[in-house]
């Protein structure tokens, strides 16, 4: 069974920590599409493909990445450790025989978020972020609270949380996850603004 050989390969390639997120990432990807009527086969796949690239070295997913043709900003020359999601969904194709786009795009998207990101993507941002490996801070169980209500509101609040985090450390921000959490936080306001309406 391919989920097996996956297994088998991420084991080599990544500390067994890291190979419990994946499987967190994995179970909550499925429980959310279910909830949310998506389909859970291609939840699943993401889920346990998306951090295939996490432990490549910067000079080798520059090279894939590179090779690939893939558009390389100046804040990912600076840290490629942001291309392993690009990566990972590069390695799922040619490693594993990946062809859904949807699956694909959804690793790719994982870390930085894109504005307009399908709800499958969606699942897997609020998944890699949430999964109960991640621990329980206090806002982590709030958006653990919310992440069956509101699908935008909880990929807006979820990237906010990640920008604190960068701020708080004092790292350089990939602009794209500003543009994600905007984009989200309008997805929500107006789903809310169409079920006020309906309510009166
Ligand atoms: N928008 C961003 N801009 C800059 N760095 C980011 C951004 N999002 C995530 N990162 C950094 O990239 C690294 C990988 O992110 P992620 O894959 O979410 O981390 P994790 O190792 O927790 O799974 C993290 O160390 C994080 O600090």
């Amino acid at each position: 069974m391919e989920r097996d050989r996956i297994l088998a390969w991420l084991a080599d390639q990544v500390p067994p920590a890291r190979l419990r997120h994946i499987l967190g990432v994995e179970q909550l990807a499925q429980d959310l599409a279910a909830h949310y009527q998506l389909n859970v086969i291609q939840a699943q796949k993401a889920g346990l493909m998306h951090d295939l690239a996490k432990y490549f070295s910067p000079s080798r997913l520059l090279a894939i990445a590179q090779q690939a043709g893939i558009e390389i900003d100046d804040i990912c020359h600076t840290t490629p450790h942001l291309l392993h999601a690009e990566v990972s969904a590069i390695i799922a194709r040619d490693e594993f025989g990946e062809t859904d786009p949807e699956v694909l795009n959804a690793i790719r998207h994982h870390t930085l978020g894109q504005p307009d990101m399908s709800p499958l993507s969606c699942i897997l941002f609020i998944a890699d972020a949430l999964e109960p490996n991640r621990g329980n801070s206090e806002e982590l169980v709030k958006l653990r609270h919310t992440m069956k209500e509101d699908l935008y509101g909880t990929v807006w609040k979820t990237s906010d949380y990640g920008l604190q985090y960068l701020l708080n450390k004092r790292c350089i921000i990939h602009p794209r996850t500003i543009l994600t959490r905007n984009w989200a936080m309008q997805q929500s306001l107006k789903s809310h603004r169409v079920q006020q309406k309906d309510s009166h």
